[in-house]
């Protein structure tokens, strides 16, 4: 007889296709946009191909990794400055009383959606799935989110929640006045002015909706991807399909229902890609877990996957790895034969191709020489502090995944100038979950069978992929306790000559967590972090700027040097690795990295509402 202890759930699920949202990328008109020629120069991988890729944080490994598939025979070096990989990805494990937490400094979770799916491939790739811990879309970290507005917490509208829920939620809250309202009024304003190039979103979503709502919530969601300003970010790159909607309708609700009967409009690399994403050799247990959860990570944390690249990349035998080792001068090698780096004295070295996942202001700098003029245009970035919190104290948070603050909130309820906390508790299982799976017996026979006919198991909203071994848990401990991220600055500090040091950091977490949430226990273990410009912003103006950068690029190395990195089309984990996969797999083309942006959308994806007619490519 199957026993089913009150944590295990057990889910029948259809092995559906992963719907990828919609893509994140500039679409400059084609006209616009300098394109190197068709010209292949090197039609096959020859030995004589010996790359460098700059950087061994996620988009560097990623780059060698998707190159070492690409060109099977080349030769690849990565170069890093400091003397460990993984960049901004860091995680650590400290010991606490009875056993130790995972602490995350920087992105912490994954997202199947979207370049996520790419990210899922590789996961499968790298034999990272049984280390995966999976947070299903019906647990508290998926439904609940919150904004801190004026002086308590609000949760955010979400579909499971109830119509009724929602809808008294969001007339009772004074964080969501006005908000049903400029909703329903949208489509009766005026579209914009078509000459209008580009705006913030800001005054992009203050036009179509209502400033009081940019400053309520959208701000907050600004916080917590960008950590930017509102008012300085461009619409026209973060949200190029309502952009587009307004321009085609004259309404971004419009657009967005059309875009919905009649398919969303897609570049053709994009439909390549989700083509190619359909006909990976997808695990099905992947697949079927993939389709009904929200994030996932891994039981030592996000870094993991760095890691595992690079042990990937060790076993190949084929990558080179020279850590502390700043670049500090690249330049065309006599007769476009190849890049020359330099490290600081007098070794130089020439590779037939370089891969730079340099930020933008490191490649202006190592480039300043050689240029006529500066190679790359101004892309600005913030700097965040996270500070990590473990308390001992079991539920200091309402279930969720934690709450961002909007630029409304009043100064006096958030005089640290904080983004947002995150409730870390909320996407690994504790110990309960745990301990009340095995508090009664677990016939393991029938849970294979049942996974084996295609179920899904599942424990306290969370998948238990890795059965018949006990679930992945991040912190080991025999009784969970509270675990938060408090993140400051971003756009709070631009111009700012210092920042706080890690007791300032500390002591901002603890006064805002206790006028917040009341905390006033003293923190068993913390961790102060600060990353100097580790958010680009893709300020009004983004994509003008990389159709620049990629004429620039183009006329001064000719293919032989490109970029990858979180600068482009996309900020997170999930965008670097798709631009490190994309940089790779042009490698033996004419490109720079940047040649997708302006492409036209000349694809139409079968529309998302059941039963609405499907046309095929235009
Ligand atoms: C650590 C700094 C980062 C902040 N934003 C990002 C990073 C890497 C990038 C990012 N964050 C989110 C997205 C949306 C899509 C997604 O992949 O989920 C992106 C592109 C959402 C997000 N924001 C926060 C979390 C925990 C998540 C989920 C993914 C992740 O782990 O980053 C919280 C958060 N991130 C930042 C701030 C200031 C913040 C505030 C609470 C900055």
């Amino acid at each position: 007889m199957l026993v089913r202890p009150h944590a295990l759930r057990i889910a029948s699920s259809a092995v559906g296709c992963i719907s990828p949202r919609c893509p994140r990328l500039p679409h400059l008109p084609n006209a616009l946009l300098a394109r190197p020629g068709s010209r292949d120069y090197s039609a096959e991988p020859t030995a004589s191909h010996d790359v460098a890729v700059l950087g061994g944080g996620i988009t560097g490994l990623a780059s060698a990794y998707y190159l070492t598939r690409e060109l099977p025979t080349a030769k690849v070096t990565i170069y890093e400055a400091k003397d460990h990989i993984g960049g901004w990805l860091q995680s650590k494990r400290v010991p606490v009383k009875g056993g130790s937490v995972v602490f995350e400094s920087g992105p912490r979770t994954l997202r199947p959606q979207s370049n996520g799916i790419l990210t899922a491939s590789l996961i499968q790739e790298l034999d990272l799935t049984k280390d995966a811990i999976f947070t299903q879309t019906v647990a508290p970290a998926a439904r609940n989110r919150y904004v801190y507005y004026p002086d308590h917490i609000a949760r955010m509208p979400h579909p499971s929640h109830g119509l009724w829920e929602n809808l008294t939620n969001m007339l009772r809250e004074p964080v969501f006045e006005g908000a049903l309202w400029a909703a329903a009024t949208e489509w009766l304003k005026d579209a914009r002015d078509p000459s209008v190039q580009d705006e913030s979103v800001g005054d992009f979503f203050s036009r179509r909706f209502s400033p009081k709502m940019v400053d309520n919530i959208l701000s907050a969601v600004m916080h917590g991807i960008y950590a930017g300003d509102v008012y300085k970010l461009s619409a026209r790159s973060l949200f190029p399909g309502l952009w587009r909607g307004e321009a085609e309708w004259g309404s971004v609700i419009v657009g967005m229902m059309r875009s919905a009967t009649e398919g969303l409009q897609v570049t053709k690399r994009e439909a390549d890609f989700l083509q190619e994403m359909k006909t990976f050799n997808w695990d099905p247990l992947l697949k079927t877990t993939l389709s009904d959860n929200s994030v996932f990570t891994f039981k030592d944390g996000i870094s993991m996957l760095t890691d595992r690249l690079y042990s990937k990349l060790f076993e190949t035998g084929r990558v080179d790895f020279k850590f502390g080792t700043p670049v500090s001068s690249i330049s065309q090698a006599e007769g476009n034969t190849g890049v020359q780096l330099s490290f600081g004295g007098p070794n130089t070295r020439t590779h037939s191709h370089v891969i730079s996942a340099l930020s933008p202001k490191q490649l202006n700098k190592a480039t300043q020489q050689a240029q006529r003029r500066q190679l790359m245009p101004e892309i600005p970035s913030v700097t965040t502090m996270s500070v990590n919190l473990y308390y001992r104290s079991p539920n200091l948070h309402d279930p969720g995944f934690g709450y961002l603050i909007p630029r409304a909130t009043p100064f006096e309820n958030n005089p640290e100038r904080a983004l947002g906390v995150i409730f870390d508790n909320s996407y690994s299982p504790g110990p309960e979950d745990i301990n009340e799976l095995y508090s009664e017996d677990v016939n393991f026979d029938e849970l294979n069978k049942l996974r084996a006919d295609g179920n899904q198991i599942n424990v306290n909203g969370f998948s238990w992929y890795n059965m018949p071994n006990k679930p992945n848990a991040q912190d080991h401990l025999p009784e969970r306790g509270s675990k938060f991220t408090v993140m400051f600055g971003g756009h709070w500090w631009d111009g700012w000559p210092a920042f706080p040091d890690e007791k300032e950091g500390l002591a901002m977490a603890r006064s805002l967590l206790k006028r917040h949430l009341n905390i006033t226990e003293e923190p068993e273990a913390w961790q102060v972090n600060l990353s100097n410009d580790c958010i680009p912003q893709y300020t009004v103006g983004h994509e003008q700027r990389l159709k620049q950068a990629h004429n620039n690029i183009w006329q001064e190395y000719k293919g032989r040097l490109r970029v990858a990195g979180n600068w482009m089309s996309g900020v997170g984990v999930n965008d670097c690795l798709r631009s490190a996969r994309d940089v790779a797999k042009n490698i033996r083309r004419d490109a720079t990295g940047l040649e997708h942006i302006g492409e036209a959308l000349s694809v139409r994806l079968k529309p998302t509402r059941p039963g609405a007619k499907a046309r095929d490519d235009e």
